[in-house]
């Protein structure tokens, strides 16, 4: 079921050199429950987007719909109410520093103004259980690690048990191993409390760590959308690409292609999950006594799920029917180049009638 929708979204800034068009033709759809990730180099208008969605950023043009209702518009008790159900976290932490931990955290509570201060003091150890930070309750801000900042900018945007939690570049600020912690906090935030998380970040590694979904945003434009799985494994889009080079600079998204200078056939295997764990191209080469040299190759986890994808040139005796056997058994198989129809494709497979013909 649909949690957030925009359509047709349009924004631009008046600014004093003339208009600046930040987002154009935005239509995206985020389902309930889900960790959506949102992705684009800098500039592209992702932090626009995401503060879209609370109303932050009024747009020019489109609608916008929370929870099945046009919120486009809404003001006053409305907008207030809006916000409550939709919690943000952002790079900068943004904590109150002549606050403590708890008084941090316990910050909108009191704003909402409908909770007693028993029921504020025991939300906000709830809270603070949550994110591990108990024993740092009566601490300032300045006192705290960037992770445990974080954490508390985490307790704060869920204090009022928002539906939706917006996080605008949370792990930015962060090195790498606390970055992992912050979003292994949210998944486990996400599976337990079912909030949708809206994830914004300009880091491939986070969108792969941590999301189910994700839309690639480019100069204002949403230019590939769809599974983690399928963006990041067979990414279409040059951003995208892009964005693959900086999180992975020494594979096959980089430049010459995998295919330049090999002969035979290139292909592109992908095995994901289980198959990620079986000798595929091992078996492969006794079945049909062919060798294989591996061009480049990409192995990880998606989330938990594991995933090797590997760019071989093939020789040998029956280097066709040994492609054909793997796509009959179910592998991911990709003919990069043929020898028999002369045609290379860097980095991208053949179209189908070739693909026919190759194999
Ligand atoms: N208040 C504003 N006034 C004028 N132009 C703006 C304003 N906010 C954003 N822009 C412009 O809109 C475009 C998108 O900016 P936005 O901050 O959304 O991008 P971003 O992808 O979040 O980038 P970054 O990762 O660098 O923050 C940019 O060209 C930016 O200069």
């Amino acid at each position: 079921m649909t949690m957030i929708r925009l359509t047709n979204i349009t924004k631009s800034f008046a600014t004093v050199g003339g208009s600046v068009s930040a987002l154009s033709g935005i239509d995206l759809t985020i389902d309930r429950g889900e960790i959506f990730g949102i992705i684009g180099s800098s500039g592209a208008g992702k932090s626009t987007l995401v503060r879209l969605i609370n109303l932050l950023e009024r747009p020019t043009g489109g609608d916008v719909f929370v929870d099945g209702e046009r919120v486009t518009g809404v003001q006053g008790a409305q907008l207030r109410a809006l916000r409550r159900k939709i919690g943000m976290v952002f790079q900068h932490f943004n904590l109150l520093s002549a606050r403590t931990v708890a008084a941090n955290v316990a910050y909108p509570l009191e704003l909402a103004g409908i909770y007693d201060k028993a029921e504020i003091a025991a939300r906000v150890a709830r809270l603070l259980d949550r994110v591990g930070l108990t024993d740092h309750a009566a601490k300032y801000p300045r006192q705290l690690s960037g992770g445990q900042k974080q954490r508390v900018g985490i307790a704060r945007a869920l204090a009022c048990e928002p539906s939706v939690l917006l996080c605008d570049e949370a792990t930015s600020a962060l090195d790498p191993q606390t970055t992992l912690s912050v979003l292994d906090l949210l998944q486990e935030i996400n599976r337990d409390l079912g909030v949708t998380i809206v994830i914004i970040t300009h880091e491939m590694d986070v969108i792969r760590h941590a999301c189910d979904k994700v839309a690639v945003i480019d100069h204002g434009r949403i230019v590939e959308t769809g599974t983690v799985r399928d963006v990041f494994l067979h990414p279409k889009h040059a951003a995208t690409l892009g964005l693959l080079r900086e999180a992975e600079p020494d594979q096959a998204h980089r430049s010459p292609s995998p295919t330049t200078g090999a002969t035979g056939h290139v292909a592109r295997i992908t095995l994901v999950d289980e198959a990620a764990r079986q000798p595929v191209l091992a078996r492969m080469s006794r079945e049909f006594g062919v060798d294989y040299a591996i061009l480049s190759g990409r192995v990880g986890h998606i989330r938990q799920t594991p995933y090797a994808q590997f760019t071989i040139s093939l020789s040998g005796a029956d280097p066709v029917g040994a492609l054909a056997a793997l796509k009959a058994r179910g592998v991911d198989v990709e003919i990069l180049a043929s020898p028999r129809t002369g045609a290379t494709n860097p980095g991208h497979p053949l179209s189908q009638p070739e693909l026919a013909h190759v194999v």
